[in-house]
């Protein structure tokens, strides 16, 4: 059994900075689904690249068959960690259904880490992040939030009612962010 912590957030809430501070601490794996999606659209031969650029552009979700089976794979590759930090994954009802489906009876799903973080703050971190994403444009973060409005958010409200979330406000200094997510941390792993 994989041990599993989804991590969402909308986009820019500091998903991706804390998951590489908690695996480098905790010996959790990070697993970005949006890095993993980004470097399958790079790899030389698939035939996804298209597909993949078109909704990471359009803020659009890819199909979870693509992005559970990177996922899987990237599990499968590091056996021997604690546990895997999914981040930015399940987006949608498709992603859920499509990784219960593939992943049901292989993972111990721990908690949902939860950064929340007002849109206007997330929007104006992206656009200062100068990692040259295709996605970091203002056409492209309204979709995207509008995507994490209508399609993300109602899955962390599911997590919610079976007490599967744990939230942090991220729109504050990052070490002060990080503190309370070890505190997250230490307490599920102290059942
Ligand atoms: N608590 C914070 N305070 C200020 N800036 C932050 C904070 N957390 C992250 N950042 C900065 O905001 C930008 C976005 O952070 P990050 O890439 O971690 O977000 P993300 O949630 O992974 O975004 P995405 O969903 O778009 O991948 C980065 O430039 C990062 O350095
Ligand atoms: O599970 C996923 C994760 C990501 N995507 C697509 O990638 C971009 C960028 O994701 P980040 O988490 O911001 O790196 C996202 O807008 C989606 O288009 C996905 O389809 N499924
Ligand atoms: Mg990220």
């Amino acid at each position: 059994m994989y041990n599993v912590v989804f991590v969402l957030g909308p986009p820019g809430s500091g998903k991706g900075t804390i998951c590489a501070q908690i695996q480098e601490n905790l010996g959790y794996v990070h697993l970005s689904a949006g890095d993993l999606l980004r470097a399958e659209r790079e790899r030389e031969g698939s035939q996804f690249g298209a597909l993949i650029e078109g909704h990471i552009k359009n803020g659009s979700i890819v199909p979870v068959e693509i992005t559970c089976s990177l996922l899987e794979n990237a599990m499968i590759a590091n056996k021997e960690a604690n546990g895997f930090l999914v981040d930015g994954f399940p987006r949608n009802e498709d992603n859920l259904s499509g990784w219960k489906k593939q992943m049901g009876g292989k993972v111990n799903e721990q908690f949902v880490l939860f950064l929340s973080c007002p849109v206007d703050v997330c929007i104006d971190r992206c656009l200062h992040r100068g990692q040259g994403r295709t996605d970091d444009n203002v056409e492209s973060l309204k979709k995207r939030v509008e995507t994490y409005n209508q399609q993300t958010f109602p899955i962390i409200e599911q997590y919610e009612k079976h007490g599967m979330v744990r939230e942090v406000n991220s729109q504050r200094p990052i070490s002060e962010v990080y503190q309370d997510v070890v505190e997250v941390f230490s307490a599920a792993n102290q059942k």
